[in-house]
C-alpha cells in the first residue's frame, strides 16, 4: 500500500434511532474498523442522522426527544456526531438527499480551507460527476467523501417496490458509496449480486461482517420498555436515564402514527409491524 493515497471519510448513519441503541454506535466502529484495514481510508468523522417527524412511521416518537437521545449516547466520542438537519425539516426527506446535504457541507468545508484554490475544487466536481456517469474508475482519491452507514436490513430494502428511488440509490452507491453491517440473516453479497446497480457500483460498497450476532433494534427495546422491564447494557446508561426521567415508550406511544395514511414507501418500510 505505500505510497498510496489515503480517502478521508464521513461516515453518515439515517435511521429513526427511537431510540439510539448501543449496536448503532457499535457500527460505527465496526465500520471504521474495516474502511481503515483496506489501507485506503481514514475515517474522520461519524454523523448520526435522526430522521424527522414527517416519516410518520408507528411508534416513532419526538424528534427533539430522538435528537437529544443520540446527543447524549455520543457525548464521549470522540468522532461521532448527531446533525439536526434532516430532523429539522418539515416534511421527510429522502436519504439520498440528506447523503447529499452531507457532502456539500463537506464540500464547502474543504472550499472555506482552500479558498484561493478553485481549480482544485472545480476539478474534483468534474471528476465526482465523470465517475458517477461511469466515465472514470478513480472517485478522486486525494478527497473526502461521504458514505452512507447501514445495516443489511437497510440495503435489503432496496429492493422493495416503490420504497426507493432506483436514481436515488444508484447515486448513493454510486457517487458516494456505502459501508453495510451484517444482521441476523440478511446476506448482503446475495442481495448485491442479484441487482444489476449494485453489482454496478459494488466496489463502492463495503459489506462488514458482525461476528457477535445480535438481535439488538429499537423495537425489542421499546417493547421492553413499555412491559417496564430493564434495557440498561443494551442502550448507553445516559440515554437509559433520559428514557425514564421523560416517561418515553408506553403502549399509548408505540400508537403513535397508527391511523396514518401511509404513502407507499412507508407501507413497505415496516411502518406498519408493531
Ligand atoms: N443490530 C443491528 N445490526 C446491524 N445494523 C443495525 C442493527 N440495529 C440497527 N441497525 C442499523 O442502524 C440504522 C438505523 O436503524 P434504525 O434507527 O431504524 O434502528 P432499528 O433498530 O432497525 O429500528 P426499528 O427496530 O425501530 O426498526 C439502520 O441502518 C439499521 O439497519
Ligand atoms: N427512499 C428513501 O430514501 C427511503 C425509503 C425508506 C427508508 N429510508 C430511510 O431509511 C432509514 C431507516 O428507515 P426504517 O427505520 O424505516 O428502517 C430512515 O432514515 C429512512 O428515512 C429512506
Amino acid at each position: 500500500m505505500e505510497g498510496q493515497a489515503v480517502t478521508e471519510v464521513v461516515l453518515l448513519a439515517c435511521g429513526s434511532f427511537n431510540p439510539i441503541t448501543n449496536m448503532h454506535l457499535r457500527m460505527f466502529e465496526l465500520a471504521r474498523d474495516h474502511l481503515v484495514d483496506t489501507g485506503q481510508y481514514r475515517v474522520v468523522k461519524g454523523i448520526i442522522s435522526p430522521v424527522g417527524d414527517g416519516y410518520k412511521k408507528k411508534g416513532l416518537i419526538e424528534a427533539s426527544h430522538r435528537l437529544e437521545m443520540a446527543r447524549l449516547a455520543t457525548k464521549d466520542s470522540d468522532w461521532i456526531t448527531v446533525d439536526a438537519w434532516e430532523c429539522l425539516q418539515p416534511e421527510w426527506v429522502e436519504t439520498a438527499k440528506v447523503v447529499r446535504h452531507h457532502y456539500d457541507d463537506l464540500l464547502a468545508a474543504e472550499q472555506n480551507i482552500d479558498d484561493v484554490d478553485t481549480v482544485k475544487y472545480t476539478k474534483r466536481r468534474r471528476v465526482e460527476e465523470n465517475h458517477f456517469q461511469g466515465s472514470s474508475s478513480d472517485r478522486g482519491r486525494d478527497s473526502s467523501q461521504v458514505m452512507l452507514l447501514c445495516g443489511a436490513d437497510v440495503l435489503e430494502s432496496f429492493g422493495i417496490p416503490n420504497l426507493w428511488k432506483q436514481e436515488d440509490i444508484a447515486e448513493i452507491v454510486g457517487r458516494y458509496g456505502l459501508v453495510c453491517i451484517t444482521r441476523n440473516s440478511n446476506d448482503p453479497h446475495k442481495f448485491i449480486h442479484q441487482s444489476d446497480t449494485l453489482w454496478k457500483y459494488r466496489k463502492n460498497i463495503h459489506v462488514v461482517r458482525e461476528w457477535v450476532t445480535n438481535e439488538i433494534s429499537a423495537t425489542h427495546i421499546r417493547r421492553a420498555l413499555r412491559r417496564g422491564r430493564s434495557v440498561r447494557y443494551l442502550l448507553p446508561d445516559k440515554v437509559v436515564r433520559y428514557v425514564q426521567e421523560n416517561d418515553l415508550y408506553s403502549a399509548e406511544s408505540e400508537k403513535k402514527n397508527a391511523d396514518v395514511v401511509l404513502a407507499p414507501f412507508q407501507k413497505c418500510s415496516g411502518a406498519l409491524s408493531s
